[in-house]
Formats: structure tokens, sequence, C-alpha cells
């Protein structure tokens, strides 16, 4: 692996490249409202389908010959040798010389995964059986919390890969709730979080857990800590901890410490990266909110998607097709930015999921062996739940002066008590992706105020502000329901549409040195915050903020 780390090609020089940058250049004044009608197949040649997935991009500024050549690119970036190394635990996240086999955690092959030539199944085994047998256990109501009580509240302190990936399923997922137990989320440091939280539980019947994958974050130390002083507080028995408190973690060392009890420690592995973890135990919450049942069902979907993209030829492989994709229009067409639309509320949370998977892999600026890099990476990625964003930020992406890349998503079958709100949803959907595309010209504005009676005068100068210029660039994701299985699937495919870009770009997906200057700087404040010390080594904006904060708290 080290060959082809140490040859990724410059990218920029690559003829591979120039012809994209050439193609490009031609494309620009397609429409792709021109493409169809030159190609009446085109939905057809342009939409594919996986166990679980249904993907159109169609409504891309695309023609067979940009996938030609953006398959070619990949090509000469090594993308096939990459997803083997990926796959047979390499050491793919160089910086830190480690493997990310998240790919195993949903193994559902039952073959031997390896990591340093090591087979890893059987780790992972062993820490699913334990969350199956502890789940299990909760739901029937056999482990109970220190006065005898069963468990009504489960309080998850995490952050980041260790609070969204359960966040946004558990969201995702609430049809499937297997029992009563009620669900929270601890995550930001700022105190308020947890006090919300603390204000609506009940210790004696509530079990925290502490997830980290590295159990040294400030904001989740932070948060236990507080969460287990006020427990004590409330119950008045330290003995009680190990009854109410469950930790998520590979430093097993610092779990013991915190006073977590050996059968309430559930493992993790440095191969599995933060933002990668849900399918691990990490996704307890999950689990016992949906119960294991669906939590596995979600982890087939993980495996087919994993299946799907090791195998199936790029042409016809989904993550690959969307990676491919946002290269294009990051590095070729000049869109920065890639929205992410779900038209069902239950999926509010994907696009903050997405942001963390997305942005945290891939906004590098140098490649792996540390060169600058010369083009553009990782996208920058938001989004919201659909309807309502459509009442909110939609107008940039119909008129805005920059292009946007877009990515709808819907469930065939979304409300089960209201489905005629249901079809509103996809109604707006279907629409706002035409609308992007085919725009709206002035004639077209004309003749519709005409049809409405609008007077001559008013007309003319409301035309300006009513033309879409159109020419839009969307994908659809279609699915059957948002199931268990469907959402592993659907995570899956944005990891790999991760990995492949990464591998365009020739940078390392897996690490996150950009998240630790900031913290350290954080930590050098805290007594300018307190009022301990001074800060007259920071900068005189930083020095005016501190000033403004002393003059109002005295
Ligand atoms: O699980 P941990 O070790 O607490 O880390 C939480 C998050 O913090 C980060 O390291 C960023 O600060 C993420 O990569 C990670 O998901």
């Amino acid at each position: 692996m080290a060959d082809s780390q140490a040859s990724h090609p410059s990218l920029t020089g690559l003829p591979e490249w120039q012809t994209l940058c050439a193609h490009a250049g031609l494309i620009r004044n397609e429409r792709i409202r021109d493409l169809f009608q030159a190609d009446p197949q085109r939905d057809q040649r342009l939409s594919m389908e996986t166990d679980r997935l249904f993907l159109d991009y169609s409504k891309n500024l695309i023609t067979g010959d940009t996938l030609e050549h953006l398959t070619g690119l990949a090509a000469r970036c090594g993308l096939g040798e990459w997803i083997e190394h990926l796959f047979t635990g390499e050491p793919v996240n160089s910086t830190e010389n480690r493997a990310a086999m998240h790919m195993a955690l949903r193994n559902r092959g039952n073959g031997a995964m390896y990591v340093g030539g090591r087979d890893v199944m059987p780790d992972v085994d062993r820490e699913l059986t334990r969350m199956r047998l502890f789940v299990n256990r909760l739901h029937r109501g056999e482990y109970r919390g220190c006065t005898g009580r069963v468990i009504t509240d489960v309080v998850n302190v995490g952050v980041g890969g260790s609070d969204l990936g359960a966040v946004m399923a558990t969201e995702a997922l609430a049809p499937y709730r297997t029992n009563a137990i009620r669900m929270h989320f601890v995550s930001s440091i700022d105190g308020v979080h947890v006090t919300d939280v603390l204000e609506r539980v009940n210790p004696k019947t509530t079990l925290f857990i502490i997830s980290s994958k590295s159990f040294t974050t400030l904001d989740t130390m932070t948060n236990a800590r507080t969460a287990r002083d006020w427990f004590v507080r409330q119950v008045a028995d330290t003995d009680a901890i190990g009854q109410h408190f469950l930790g998520v973690s590979s430093n097993d060392a610092a779990m013991a410490e915190y006073g977590i009890r050996e059968e309430n420690r559930f493992r993790i592995w440095d191969w599995v990266g933060g933002r990668y973890s849900l399918p691990s135990a990490v996704g307890l919450p999950l689990a016992i909110a949906v119960g294991m049942k669906n939590f596995e069902a979600m982890l087939d979907g993980f495996h087919a998607m994993d299946q799907h993209f090791r195998t199936a030829p790029w042409r016809h492989n989904m993550p690959v097709l969307m990676g491919l994709l946002g290269v294009w229009y990051t590095n070729f067409l000049g869109a920065p930015g890639h929205v992410v639309l779900p038209y069902d509320h239950r999926l509010h949370r994907f696009p903050a999921y997405l942001q963390q998977l997305e942005m945290e892999s891939n906004g590098k600026c140098v490649t792996r062996d540390g060169t600058p890099v010369d083009y553009d990476t990782g996208a920058i990625v938001w989004g919201e739940v659909g309807p309502n964003a459509q009442h909110s930020f939609y107008q940039l992406l119909h008129q805005g002066t920059r292009p946007v890349m877009a990515d709808f998503l819907a469930p065939v079958h979304g409300s089960a008590e209201y489905p005629e709100h249901h079809d509103l949803a996809l109604a707006n959907c279907f629409a706002q992706t035409r609308a992007l595309m085919e725009g709206q010209t002035a004639d077209q504005a004309r003749r519709e105020m005409e049809a409405a009676g609008v007077p001559p005068e008013r007309i003319e100068q409301a035309i300006p502000h009513k033309v879409h210029p159109g020419n839009k660039p969307s994908n659809t994701i279609l699915f059957d329901r948002l199931d268990p299985g469907t959402l592993g699937e659907l995570v899956a495919l944005y990891e790999h549409k991760v990995f492949v870009q990464s591998v365009i770009w020739g940078i390392n997906p897996f690490d996150q040195w950009g998240v630790e200057l900031g913290k350290k700087l954080a930590r050098e404040l805290l007594p300018a915050i307190t009022g301990e010390r001074d800060a007259d080594d920071a900068d005189p904006s930083t020095r005016g903020l501190l000033a403004y904060l002393h003059r109002h708290r005295s």
C-alpha cells in the first residue's frame, strides 16, 4: 500500500483532469432539459437501483462522456486498489497508521475480516452479543436501577461521532421503537444542554451511556462528570454509579477509572473512526430504542451497500457515481455547496450527520503525503427537511448566483397515519427537482401573469424577478420506506461516496487534525475566561472579546 500512497499523481496535471476541464468548458453551455430531449432514454440510462435504494441522477449536467471521463480519472487515481486497501484492513488512515474497517462492524456474511493480519470478527461478534444480552435484559425489565425500579430513561452523553449517528438514527427509526424507554442525548458542552436533560429524568430510573471513543474528549468528559455528580447528589449513594452508568469506548482503563463496571463497558477499536461508528456499540442508544432485531436489520442494510460498493462495476455503482458527481461539480463546474434535502421529517438530523461525515472526512488541504492541494476538496454540506427548507433557503437554490448540487431523498411510503400529507410532500419533492432543472423563462412568466390579468406595466416590471435560470443539478434518492435496512444502506452509501472522493483528491478521509488547534487554544484561553490570568498574548480581537465579557460579568 505504501507504493500506491506514494504514487498519487499530481491531479491537475493528469491528462484525465485536463480532458475533464475541456469537457466542462463545453458542457457548461448545455441545458439539462435539452439533454433529455436529445435522449429519450436518459432517465433510464442515468438511474439505478441497489437492494433498497433508487437513484435518479439524470437531472445532472452530464452526458455519457462525462461519466466516461470521470471513471477514467478514478481509474488513474487507483480507486479500485484503494477500495481493496480499505476492505482488506490496510492502514488507509496513514497519519494515524490505522485501518478504517467499519465494514467489519456490519459484516453479516460471517467471513473473516482482517486488520493488521488479525481477524477482527470474533471481537465484533462478542460485543454484538454483549449488546444483545444487555438490551434484552433491559427490555425484559431484568436490568433495573439501584432501588429495583425499572429503567424508564436513557441518556447518551457523547459528541460528534459518538452522538450524531445515534441521535439521527433514533429519530429516523422512531416507528420501530419496541418499548417505552425515553431516549435523551447530551452533546453540547455549554451546560444548558445537560441541565435541560437532567431536569427531565429521575436518577433512580435512568441509565447514562458515556460514549466516547477516546474517553478524553473535554465536552463529553465535562458533561459526564456533571451527570455523575448530579446522580450522586440525587441518590446519595456512590455505589449506585456502577448500576446506572455504562460506557462505550476504545479506552477501557478510562472507563474503569470513571466508575463503569466491567460488564457495562462496551468496546470499540482504534480501527473504527468516530464518524463511522454508528454500527458499533456507539449505536447502543439506538439498539435500546428499536431493539436488537431492528439494529441488526440496519446492519444488514449497511452490509448490502458494502458488498455493492466493493463489487459493482463503477458505472452501476451508487457510491462511485455519487462520489464522481461530487468531484464533477466541485472541481469542474465550480459548485462548492452540496445540500441534502430529505422529504421525511424523521430524517431531520440526517443533514447534520452528513456534515460531520463529509466535512470532517474530506475537509483537507493537503494530500496523504502532505503536499498542499491545488484544487478544491470537500464540499460545503448543509441541509434541512425539504418541505421546511422550501420556505427558507430554496430561494437561493433557484435564483442565487452560485450553483449548488442537491440530493433529494424521499420514501415511497411515508406517514402511515396521514398518507395524503406524504403525497403532498412527494409532489413538492418532485416539483422542486423539475423547477431547479427547467427553470422559468421570461415568456413563461409573462404568459402566466397575462392569464392572471396582471396589468401590462406591472408584468414588465415583474419579469426579471420571476425568471428562474434553471439548469440546476440534483440527485433524487427514493426508497420504499424508511426502515432499519434502508437507513443502513443510506448511511453506507454516503460513507463510501466520501471515500471515493478522498481517493480522487488523494487525501486521507479518516483523520481530523483540523479540529485540534481550536481545542488547544480553548484550553489555553480558559484561565483568561475565568479571570485567573490575562490573555496579553492573545490577538487584539480576542482581548476585546474578553474585555467585553469581564465588563459584563462584574
Ligand atoms: O468519541 P470521542 O473520542 O469522544 O470523539 C468525539 C468526536 O470528536 C472528534 O474527535 C472531533 O473533535 C470527532 O472526530 C469525534 O467523533
